[in-house]
Order: structure tokens, then C-alpha cells, then sequence
């Protein structure tokens, strides 16, 4: 390290430990180990575990190497801590008082280039002759920059690997750069994805909605799942709004409140198609064993945009609880783009079953023994398959930011949006965080085409993730199971309140590219 990146070090340190630690109550030694980790790694390790008890976390051994090498692995257990983490923005704020007199946008993509290492980044800063990197277009304006280099140089040298590393048990690794993410989570990340004005008035068009946003959260998603937020569903346009009612069923209900893409939401959505289908063919290229596509996506090309589920988030505390998207419309293998706006917050993702990539099921008569196996929860009986219990990542979505969920992430992982201290206020949202996943609805999974079950409405379509031979089976099962009766909603999304349904299961069969065959 040179004399002089010592010398702003030490400079930063003093800085960071007397203002930092103030806010978060860190200590100063801490806080110089975090900034020596900063510089001499490609991004900070900081490992702390403290037990349930609230004992105090102290440091522990290594025990991800791989993890380790480029990301941070924090403390699952205690939010708090999370809290106190340093960000890309901390990063940012060091190399600039390393490189002082350069822009901020210049400063990010040195930082990306060198993946998210200050050294680095710094040490690339001083000897390019332009003071601008070369490569790593990952901060893009608009859709044509992003589609004429690679979605992000750090990843073209290296390969993401298939399947992914386990995250060490209750460990919570925060991917502080895009290019780490794809290396952890079955996701990618672009920040500033649309330009700025459009951006900006796709959040005001959305904070005008949500006034009128239902609290009808406990429907829209998997039963056990707290959403203490709002959200409406938004379809893309009237002749499909009119399907919708009275035909799609979630959880158990019809949604009544079926709206239409606002005029922003219509505009953005050829730039949203073309960045998903890219990153798709990048993906089957560079990801997915013998660069094929996997077993029931949609052909190359062909992903589109039918809806989309609006959620705002208003303050700290309004969050999401770990589910995956119900698969019945959308089918196997379903790549979902979420776009966020306003306050920035956490997106938690851990992998809850293998990616399996032979799903074919052989016709059978019903066999409910499996699915109340499956029902039954990680420590069901002897025929399940306790997934080995792994730790989450965490992905900080910022304004503008588009984070796309990959074919693998509904059947093998779960997601959330995790409750936060504190948040940054937004201009212009003030506490809110808008997000809109924009989904692609299959034409033959319409609900005319979907079995019904003996209670005489339509199934809803799941997988098994954790009976060891049939994990990764797709079946079709009873969707009156779900449905919440009549004023017993409340708070915790748990209990007994659901209807016991008809017990239909039959398993379900899809082609190449996920389309159902009937028998
Ligand atoms: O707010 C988010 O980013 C996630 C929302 C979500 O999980 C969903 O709409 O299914
Ligand atoms: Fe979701």
C-alpha cells in the first residue's frame, strides 16, 4: 500500500470513527479493522456472531471462504449490527478522499471495475490518463448503453458459478457492488436503470396511486407470509383487467381491485422487455450447464411483460415476509423484474431447496401423503428432506434501481423486504419505497386451463422442495387450503384460519418450455 493511500487512510479513519461510530455507537477499533478489511480486500469481510441470548457478537472464524473473498458476511441474528455496515456509499466517501477532485458517477465505476475494491480503484484512478474507466458499464442511462457492452466487466472475467455457494448459516452476506450479486443470488442488479426523468415522474404517477392501495397484502401472497404493506395489481390493459375479475385467484380470493398499467408503466415497459430478455440470453450463455437454457423457461426471447404487482412500503417498519411468487400463472421457472423507486431498502433472499434441473414427474394418481409432507415444514417426517439451512443475502435496491429475479429463485429460493431501523428519506417519496414486479403471465395457464379441485375452483400450482425424491415436482393442489375466512384476518398472517380445503393434489407436467401438458 502506498505512503499516501496510508496518509488519507488515517486521515478517512479519523473521520469515519468520530462520526460513524457516534451514530451507531461503533467502536473506533472495530471501525479500523473495517477500513484496513476495505483496503486490502475486494470488498469488506466482517464476520461477527453473537448467540440468541443477545450476548454481545464477537469475531469468529472464517467459514466461507468463497463468500468471503468479495463480500460481507454479517450477523443474520441482529439486525442492529446490520445496520452499522458499510455501504457502497461508505466506500465511495473513502475512495473519494483518496482521489478528491473526481465525480462521484467516476469514483462508482472505478469502484465497480475494480469489484467494489477502494485499493484498487484508487491505485486505477491515479494512472488512467483520463481519470475514466475503461470498461464496466454498469451505472447505465438508458437501455441502448447498457445493450452495447456487457452488463458488467467484473462478471465477463469471471464465471458465476452453478448452483451458487451456500451463505453460511445465519449469516446475512450484503452485496454492496451489482457485480457481486449474481455470484450469490440468482439475481442481477442494475442501478440507474431508466433515465432520470422517467424515473422520477414513474414515482410520482405511483405515490398518486397508492392512496388508494388496499391493505388486502395477506392475499397477494403465500399464506404464513407477514406483508404488513399495501399493493394493488395492475394488468396491461381493459380486456385483460375484465379477464382477471371474477377468474384469477390468489391465495384462496379473487382480487376486485384489478387495475390498468399507468401511462409511465406502459412507457417503460419496452426497455424493461429488452433488458430481461438480454440479461436471460446472458445468462443461458454464461450461467446455466452446456449455456442451455433450463427445463421449462420460456424460449429465448420470448419473456414479456402481462402485469405486475405494485407494493409500497410506507416507513421503516412496513416490509414483506419471506415467501416465494405463487407459480400458477406464471409457470415453472418464471423470471420476474422488479423495479424500485424512492426510499432504498433491503431485498433478503435465502435458498430454501436445490435447483433441480430434471423435474420430469411421471403421471400418478393423487398422492396426498407427499404433499402433507411437504406442508409439513422443514421438520416433517421421515420422508423429507431437511435442505440444508443456509444464511440470506442482502441486496440494497436504491432509486431506479432493476433487480431481476432469474429462472431459479421462486422454486429454490424465498425472498423479502426486511423491516429497517432507520431509513434515508426520499426526496421526493419521502419514507416510501414504491417497487412494481412486472411479470409474465402465460397464455396457457389462463384459469380456464388450470385443473380445479373438487372444492370447484382453480389449483394453484407448487413445487416440492422438500421431500428428497420428488423435490422439485411440480403438482397442482387445492387452492380453497389457502383462503383466509371472512374477519379472521390479523397481523402475524399465521394460524388456523384457512378453510381445510379438498386435499386435490395431481402432479403437473410441463414441456421443454414450460407449457403444461394435460392428460
Ligand atoms: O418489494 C419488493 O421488492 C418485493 C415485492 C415482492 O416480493 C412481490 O411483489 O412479490
Ligand atoms: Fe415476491
Amino acid at each position: 500500500m502506498s505512503k499516501d493511500i496510508n496518509k488519507k487512510r488515517n486521515f478517512f479513519e479519523a473521520f469515519a470513527t468520530s462520526s460513524k461510530s457516534k451514530i451507531h455507537g461503533k467502536q473506533p477499533l472495530e471501525k479500523k479493522q473495517v477500513l484496513e478489511d476495505a483496503l486490502s480486500k475486494s470488498a469488506i469481510v466482517h464476520k461477527e456472531q453473537s448467540d440468541r441470548s443477545g450476548n454481545p457478537p464477537k469475531q469468529v472464524e472464517d467459514r466461507g471462504t468463497d463468500i468471503t473473498k468479495d463480500a460481507k458476511v454479517m450477523n443474520a441474528q441482529d439486525p442492529q449490527k446490520d445496520e452499522e455496515e458499510e455501504s457502497t456509499d461508505f466506500k465511495l466517501a473513502l475512495l473519494s478522499s483518496l482521489q478528491p477532485g473526481l465525480p462521484p458517477e467516476t469514483l462508482l465505476e472505478f469502484l465497480l471495475t475494480c469489484n467494489g475494491s477502494v485499493e484498487d480503484a484508487s491505485k486505477m484512478a491515479s494512472s488512467s490518463p483520463s481519470k475514466k474507466p475503461t470498461s464496466g458499464v454498469t451505472t447505465q442511462s438508458s437501455l441502448s448503453t447498457y445493450l452495447s457492452g456487457p452488463p458488467d466487466a467484473s462478471q465477463s472475467t469471471r464465471k458465476i458459478p452453478f448452483p451458487l455457494p451456500a451463505i453460511p448459516k445465519f449469516k446475512t452476506l450484503h452485496l454492496t457492488t451489482p457485480s457481486q450479486v449474481p455470484f450469490y443470488a440468482p439475481t442481477t442488479l442494475h442501478p440507474s436503470f431508466l433515465p432520470t426523468s422517467t424515473a422520477n415522474k414513474l414515482l410520482s404517477e405511483c405515490l398518486g396511486e397508492v392512496p388508494s392501495f388496499g391493505r388486502y397484502e395477506f392475499r397477494l401472497f403465500e399464506r404464513n407470509v407477514s406483508s404488513p404493506h399495501t399493493a394493488a395489481f395492475y394488468v396491461k390493459d381493459q380486456e385483460m383487467a375484465e379477464r382477471h375479475r371474477g377468474g384469477y385467484m390468489y391465495n384462496g380470493s379473487y382480487l376486485d381491485d384489478i387495475r390498468t398499467f399507468t401511462p409511465t408503466m406502459h412507457a417503460v415497459i419496452p426497455l424493461v422487455e429488452a433488458h430481461v430478455n438480454a440479461e436471460i440470453n446472458n445468462r443461458i450463455q454464461t450461467v446455466y450447464p452446456d449455456s442451455k437454457k433450463l427445463k421449462h423457461m420460456l424460449p429465448p426471447g420470448k419473456w414479456h411483460i402481462t402485469s405486475a404487482f405494485m407494493n409500497c412500503y410506507d416507513g421503516a417498519k412496513q416490509s414483506v415476509g419471506w415467501h416465494s411468487d405463487q407459480l400458477t400463472y406464471l409457470g415453472p421457472r418464471s423470471v420476474i423484474a422488479s423495479i424500485s423507486l424512492g426510499v432504498e431498502r433491503e431485498f433478503r433472499l435465502r435458498r430454501v431447496a436445490p435447483v433441480i434441473l430434471d423435474t420430469e414427474v411421471p403421471f400418478e394418481p393423487e398422492d396426498e401423503e407427499y404433499v402433507q409432507d411437504e406442508e409439513a415444514g422443514e421438520e416433517g417426517g421421515g420422508k423429507t428432506w431437511k435442505w440444508q439451512s443456509e444464511g440470506q443475502a442482502s441486496i440494497h435496491l436504491p432509486h431506479n434501481s432493476l433487480l431481476v429475479m432469474h429462472a431459479e429463485c421462486q422454486e429454490s429460493w424465498k425472498h423479502s423486504i426486511h423491516p429497517a431501523n432507520n431509513i434515508q428519506p426520499h426526496p421526493v417519496a419521502g419514507g416510501k419505497r414504491i417497487n412494481i414486479t412486472f411479470r409474465c403471465y402465460r397464455e396457457s395457464l389462463r384459469p380456464d386451463k388450470i385443473p380445479k379441485c373438487k372444492c370447484g375452483v382453480g389449483c394453484v400450482l407448487k413445487t416440492v422442495q422438500r421431500v428428497k425424491e420428488k423435490m422439485g415436482w411440480y403438482f397442482w393442489g387445492c387452492q380453497v387450503a389457502n383462503q383466509w375466512k371472512e374477519g379472521e384476518d390479523d397481523e402475524s398472517g399465521k394460524g388456523d384460519k384457512k378453510e381445510a380445503g379438498c386435499g386435490y393434489l395431481v402432479w403437473a407436467k410441463f414441456d421443454e418450455d414450460g407449457d403444461p401438458i394435460w392428460e
